[in-house]
């Protein structure tokens, strides 16, 4: 039957409504906007709202969609709400294959999936129809694993991505939920966070390994440098585009990067955005070593679980000696790079790049 030529009632609204919240599968944000719209539309008539701020970007979205409806009745918004929920029903039905450890809660994670088996805590980035972007759920998550890492029987930890990304970095909509404070209380709140996050790296007292599945950007590469051994496939890239989004290094970056390869190729990649093959990276002292992506997993896996039977004391007790100097050195570093990007975050340069982003102007 032609649906738009029939007429929802209440009836079918309200179950419409209550298969949006069955939903598993994300249906992204173009079409979550369309129903948000079509909702208030719906329930409410034409926009009534003042238009948000140009820096309020969910709101604005938001506002943009319901505003676009125009003078269209409550009948039909609430027609077209029923079929457009309708014309996701293969999502609704594919959300109970969705494969294990793809965007499914495991372990208690919701952004994560953690494992941990032959002595190797495993801590794996799952967001990746996000390319693993780290939002803030995702921050406090690695903290949680990293701390609970720390303390149970495993000998190593090891940081991957589900995917194609080991991880695109931050998720750039962590700039969007503005709290009652402002932008200002904003760019403090993220501060704080990525001072605290980057200090569970600085902090972690067992050998932690990245096995690094494809391309990383940003705080996923700058963070390398605080891990004790970094496996890549020869898929991945390295990639620091701070100036281009008008911010600046952090994870220690400014300190570990010009130690680990020269400050003039800290200076490519940090300032200018230069970005690394695995090969590049290897060479220059950032990846311990490079596998082909056909063997990649097994070659790398095969090798950690050999690092996982040797005496735990030991390795846990030549890390410390290693790391110890540096360990109080790192901290104030951390604590300026938070400082400085806090004021980066409030700069035209940073609001601009963000904003394109967010509205598909522009890419890495
Ligand atoms: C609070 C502490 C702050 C710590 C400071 C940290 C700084 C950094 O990490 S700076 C680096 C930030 N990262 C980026 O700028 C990357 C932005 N992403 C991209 O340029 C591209 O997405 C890409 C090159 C990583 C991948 O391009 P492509 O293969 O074409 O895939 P899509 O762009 O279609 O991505 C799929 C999907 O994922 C979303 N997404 C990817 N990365 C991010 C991200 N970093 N933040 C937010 N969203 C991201 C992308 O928007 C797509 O979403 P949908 O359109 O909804 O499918």
């Amino acid at each position: 039957m032609n649906r738009t030529a029939m007429r929802a009632s209440q009836k079918d609204f309200e179950n419409s409504m209550n298969q949006v919240k069955l939903l598993k599968k994300d249906p992204g944000n173009e079409v979550k906007l369309k129903l948000y719209a079509l909702y208030k539309q719906a329930t409410e008539g034409p926009c009534n709202m003042p238009k948000p701020g140009v820096f309020d970007l969910i709101n604005k979205a938001k506002w943009d969609a319901w505003n676009a409806l125009g003078s269209l009745p409550k009948e039909a918004a609430r027609q077209n709400y029923v079929d457009l929920v309708s014309s996701l029903s293969p999502s609704l039905e594919s959300s109970s294959q969705v494969e294990p450890g793809t965007d499914r809660k495991s372990t208690g994670f919701e952004t994560l999936v953690v494992t941990s088996e032959d002595g190797i805590t495993k801590i794996m980035f799952n967001r990746p129809k996000k390319k693993n972007a780290i939002n803030t759920e995702m921050y406090h998550e690695i903290m949680r694993a990293l701390k609970a890492a720390s303390k149970d029987d495993s000998i190593i930890t090891v940081l991957t991505g589900n995917g194609d990304y080991y991880s695109s970095g931050n998720d750039l909509t962590n700039f969007t939920d503005i709290p009652p404070g402002g932008v200002e209380e904003k760019a403090k709140n993220n501060a704080v966070l990525l001072r605290e996050f980057v200090g569970c790296f600085i902090d972690f007292p067992k050998p932690l390994i990245a096995v690094v599945n494809g391309p990383a950007v940003g705080i996923s590469v700058t963070l390398l440098g605080l891990f004790d051994a970094v496996y890549a496939s020869d898929r991945a890239t390295f990639h620091t585009p701070f100036s281009h989004l008008g911010q600046s290094p952090e994870g220690c970056s400014s300190y570990t990067f010009p130690k680990i390869m020269s400050p003039a190729k800290a200076t490519e990649m940090l300032i200018f955005g230069k970005k690394l093959t695995a090969g590049e990276a290897c060479a220059q002292g950032l990846v311990t070593e490079v596998f082909p992506d056909s063997t990649f997993q097994k070659e790398v896996w095969t090798r950690l679980k050999a690092f996982a039977k040797l005496p735990p004391n030991a390795l846990r007790i030549s890390k410390e000696v290693i790391r110890k100097r540096e360990r109080e050195k790192l901290h104030a570093v951390n604590a300026e790079e938070c400082n400085v990007l806090q004021g980066r975050w409030l700069s035209d340069e940073c609001t601009n790049a963000v904003v394109n982003f967010l509205s598909r102007k522009s890419k890495l």
